[in-house]
């Protein structure tokens, strides 16, 4: 298994390059199956999950044509599969996203149950009621959710009982090629909602109020092809502001959305940084100061992300002052906690907050990434502690990091990639 050794570096500066979005390529790339055309899609980020995703498509039957590192065409005109095996959907949760459309196109689905993982216990039942709402049979048995419609899914009007993101995506795929109108209410609000919806609309579908709280989705009877850019990712674009707020140095952050960032460039205004943006760069400078500590509380969108919780722990934990981070959207999201106390880390951990009296001294030492925004946490840890840091199972930051250490390594980090 591939490990990262991290050497103390210098403040980061200089320019990174942010890839397409991983949490909005997933969902996207499932929009292929809603189609018998060809779907071209733009600035795909080069990950592991995406790889999955591929393959995933493939076990179905579509066909997957990569173009370079970063684009991709997909037809899924003839499928000869609808079962997504245990074996892919236990390496991606992400899988459940072919539940809607495959019910949608083909009449029937059967997914593997993606069952718990790291940071909680992540059920789908969102995902079957409003399929079941919009007339599908679905049973759960021998760990697959079996779903079928006679016809086409019926229109649905929807009130999620919580703010799901993947949820949202599901049902919003679903209705796209359902008969008549679905309403969802209490639906996600996040970009990469919007983006989807960009996307399907633009295969014909007539999705309107992405971005709010409720999704008005008027069936169409078929989809068309597709040429859609992903959006940047702006949990990537985040991380790197992070680090090199962490190591008081200057990051500009280009192909970046900043409006899709505003809680977590709040942040880091009150971490003390001097924040500038354009229509597609961020600039971060810590102009060589400690950070102050923060405190925050995670939140669906608008409210300031879960996938950036971790990195604010190794923040908070340099900075000065006492820093509180809640966790509100899942149970067990701080399993970096216990790695950066290995680091000398001083954090206390009261229920769903993490508690920093900041000004902690950072050693290096063998870690263990135990989820990929944890990973993150323990490799902005390993820039500024003394000494040597070895990041184990990185496979988790391959599901979702392009080029990390490569990229690290242009803003000046010693960082290198050891393969075992
Ligand atoms: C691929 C992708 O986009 N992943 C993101 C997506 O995950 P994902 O879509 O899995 O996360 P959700 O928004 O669905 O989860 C939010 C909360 O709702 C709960 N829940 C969800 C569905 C359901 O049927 N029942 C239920 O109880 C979950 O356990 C969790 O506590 O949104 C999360 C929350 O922003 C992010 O951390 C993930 O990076
Ligand atoms: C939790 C994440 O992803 P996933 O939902 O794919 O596990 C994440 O991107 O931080």
């Amino acid at each position: 298994m591939d490990k990262l050794v991290i050497k103390k570096s210098p403040a980061l500066s200089g320019d990174v390059v942010i890839s397409g979005a991983k949490n909005a390529a997933l969902p996207l790339l499932m929009t292929s199956l809603l189609t018998d055309d060809s779907c071209l899609f733009r600035n795909v980020p080069a990950l592991r999950d995406i790889n999955t995703t591929t393959s995933l498509l493939s076990e179905l039957g579509a066909t997957v044509e990569k173009h370079d590192a970063n684009s991709l065409t997909i037809c899924a005109a003839t499928l000869s599969s609808v079962t997504a095996s245990y074996d892919l959907v236990r390496t991606m949760r992400a899988s459940i996203l072919v539940l809607g459309p495959l019910l949608a196109k083909q009449g029937k689905a059967n997914v593997s149950l993606p069952g718990g993982c790291a940071i909680g216990a992540r059920p789908v039942n969102l995902h079957l009621e409003g399929l079941t709402q919009m007339g599908a049979d679905i049973t759960v048995e021998e760990g697959y959710i079996r779903a079928s419609v006679n016809g086409r899914l019926k229109g649905a009007h929807i009130f999620m009982d919580m703010v799901s993101v993947g949820a949202t995506e599901n049902l919003m795929m679903a209705a796209a090629l359902a008969e008549g109108q679905t309403v969802i209410e209490n639906a996600a609000r996040e970009p990469e909602i919007v983006d989807l919806a960009d996307c399907l609309n633009k295969m014909g579908a007539n999705v309107t109020g992405a971005g709010t709280n409720t999704l008005v989705i008027q069936g169409v009877e078929q989809l068309t092809g597709v040429d859609h850019k992903v959006l940047p990712d702006r949990i990537e674009t985040g991380t790197f502001l992070v680090a090199a707020a962490a190591s008081g140095g200057k990051v500009r952050c280009l192909n970046a959305a900043p409006d899709t960032l505003e809680a977590v460039l709040n942040k880091l205004r009150q971490a003390g940084a001097d924040i500038e943006t354009g229509a597609d760069w961020i600039t971060l400078d810590m102009r060589g100061k400690k950070p102050k500590a923060v405190k925050l509380k995670t939140a669906p969108h608008p409210g300031f992300p879960t996938d950036m919780q971790a990195q604010f722990v190794t923040l908070n934990c340099l900075a000065e002052g006492t820093g509180v981070i809640t966790e509100t959207i899942f149970e067990n999201r701080f399993m970096h906690v216990p790695e950066l106390q290995r680091m000398g880390a001083k954090i206390e951990l009261e229920g769903n907050n993490a508690v920093s009296p900041g000004n902690s001294q950072l050693k290096g030492a063998p870690v263990m990434a135990t989820d990929l925004r944890a990973s993150a946490s323990l490799v902005i840890a390993g820039l500024v502690a003394e000494g040597e840091t070895h990041v184990n199972r990185i496979y988790h930051l391959d599901r979702g990091y392009e080029a990390i250490e490569e990229k690290l390594s242009k803003l000046g980090a010693i960082i290198h990639r050891e393969k075992e």
